[in-house]
């Protein structure tokens, strides 16, 4: 999910990094033909499993059941693959990503699969000093807090406590924790605004949230927050607030040199014709030894699905028997969040040399959250902008024109005036998109991990269920969508053999 807050700043005492060291972009700028080797004829009648969604996490399942020998189809509804994960090719070279992008310790399963494919990774920049706006006065600050100091005190506490909560949930089960109804009815926003001195720390809080979320703190519960953070780690590491948000050591320490995009792309291209674009399902029956699931393409028949689309776009499909009310409720209570990613390309970084690593925190206007985005060779210069939640709410509706402006201006406050002429301006909503409809990732509204969570990973009959919103580590980044691609095609196997 997300990116979170950022690099090292932000509700205090988030780990610092020192480093930063760009690495040397490796070879050409492949573009994306993402279609190659697809299928483009008919389907087949009858696999061992289908796979519905192209994305990470279904791709991930399918490379896992191809390898262990079974007959699979990925019937993907778009006509690329990739899902949240999209590469967008700069005009002057480079790539940068319009979705998912950032990687991190303790992510082992993306970076061993993206190892795997060729698809290295480099340094997110953090050289030099952060940005801060607020009331128009613009600081710049080193380390992890701006200069701020109410905010300074509050940011240690609640950090503190949401890392002694997340401490004490089990991944695999939130609604377990004996205070799981207490913490699911209580939204972060209330719960932060009970033990904040300044209400500053309010405003600064939505600087994590809409990136990370695409939402604001009003939404979720306190019992959400603890378990997401209690999942950024992995089985040896507990997850802490400054893994789930910080740049170097966190959740953004590194990108990956062709862009995120190649990583589906090549397990795409590694599984050839048993990828099916264009092929939306519409409609899946179980019946006697069957799932028979109905795509725009045809009918393929099969012994088990793995579903790894988002999780409110299961309700779009026409279930044959229907779907248990207790998991559509769930799905109806988990609505995408609303985020958008807006870039500005410059022919260098010019930032940088100004001493400024190009990151940067505001209280008002679009720009709450920006980060340098440059790609691994250095050149061009990308600022990025994450506008979601209630600044999405904002700015998102504005023509482009007029939300190309704000974005711009709230660069040129924090960077000089030179931001406000990009040779190229690019920006990508995400809840345009009919096959994700929102991003980054579903949010369980407050209450609804307690009441239905235990639905999140119980199979259907012959359905079991992928995507990042179902994994217990690294849910909502690309890392869960592996993880939770590799547990279906896991349980399906059981099923099979
Ligand atoms: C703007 C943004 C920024 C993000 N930043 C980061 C980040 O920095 N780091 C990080 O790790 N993660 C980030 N994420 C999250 C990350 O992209 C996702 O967690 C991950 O890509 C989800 O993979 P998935 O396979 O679970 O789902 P998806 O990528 O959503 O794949 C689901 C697939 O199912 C297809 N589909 C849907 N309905 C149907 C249907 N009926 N029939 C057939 N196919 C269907 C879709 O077209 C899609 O290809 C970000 C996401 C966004 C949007
Ligand atoms: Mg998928």
């Amino acid at each position: 999910m997300g990116t979170g807050l950022g690099r090292r700043q932000l509700l205090g005492g988030l780990a610092i990094g020192a480093a930063g060291t760009t690495g040397l972009a490796s070879g050409p700028w492949t573009s994306a033909p993402a279609t190659a080797a697809t299928t483009s004829g008919p389907l087949p009648d009858r696999v061992d499993v289908v796979v519905v969604g192209a994305g990470i996490s279904g791709l991930t399942a399918a490379r896992v059941l191809r390898a262990r020998g079974a007959k699979v189809l990925v019937v993907e509804a778009r006509d690329r693959v990739g899902g949240r994960v999209l590469n967008h090719h700069l005009r002057a070279g480079g790539v940068i990503e319009a979705g998912g992008a950032f990687v991190g310790p303790t992510q082992d399963r993306i970076l061993r699969l993206a190892d795997e494919l060729g698809v290295r990774t480099f340094k997110e920049y953090v050289e030099g000093e952060n940005v801060y706006v607020k009331n128009g006065r613009r600081s710049t600050y080193t380390g992890t807090v701006p200069p701020d100091p109410s905010i300074l005190v509050d940011a240690a506490l609640l950090q503190e406590r949401i890392n002694g909560m997340a401490s004490e949930i089990a991944v695999d089960a939130p609604w377990s924790h004996p205070r799981a109804a207490e913490w699911d009815a209580v939204t972060v926003k209330e719960w932060v605004a009970r033990q904040t001195l300044s209400t500053d720390t309010d405003t600064l809080l939505e600087c994590y949230f809409q990136p990370s979320f695409g939402s604001d703190a009003g939404n979720v519960s306190v019992l959400f927050l603890a378990w997401f953070i209690a999942t950024a780690g992995n089985e040896r590491h507990v997850g802490t607030f400054e893994r789930s948000s910080s740049t170097a050591g966190g959740a953004q320490d590194s990108r990956f040199k062709l862009g995120s995009q190649m990583v589906p792309i090549r397990m795409a291209r590694e599984l050839g014709d048993r990828v099916a674009l264009r092929a939306p399902v519409r409609r899946i029956v179980q019946r006697d030894a069957w799932a028979h699931v109905h795509t725009d393409r045809g009918t393929v028949r099969a012994k088990r699905v793995v579903v790894a689309c988002p999780p409110p776009l299961v309700l779009d499909i026409d279930w044959s028997p229907q779907l248990p009310a207790r998991r559509r409720h769930l799905l109806a209570g988990m609505p995408m969040g609303n985020l958008m990613k807006c870039d500005a390309v410059y022919e260098t970084p010019f930032w940088r040399k100004a001493g400024l690593s190009g990151s940067g925190l505001s209280h008002e206007g679009a720009t709450r959250v920006v980060f340098d985005n440059t790609p691994a060779s250095g050149a061009p210069g990308v600022l990025l902008a994450f506008v979601g939640g209630s600044t999405w709410r904002t700015y998102g509706r504005l023509p482009r024109a007029e939300r190309k402006r704000a974005v711009l201006e709230g660069f040129a406050e924090m960077f000089g005036e030179q931001a406000l002429h990009p040779i190229e301006y690019t920006e990508h909503d995400w809840t345009l998109e009919r096959w994700t409809a929102g991003g980054p990732i579903a949010l369980p509204r407050p209450g609804v991990i307690s009441t239905h969570g235990p639905e999140i990973r119980r199979p259907f009959g012959r359905v079991h269920w992928a995507g990042t919103e179902t994994s217990t580590y690294w849910s909502g980044f690309m890392d869960g969508a592996v993880r939770a691609g590799e547990r279906a095609a896991r349980e399906v196997l059981d099923k099979l053999s």
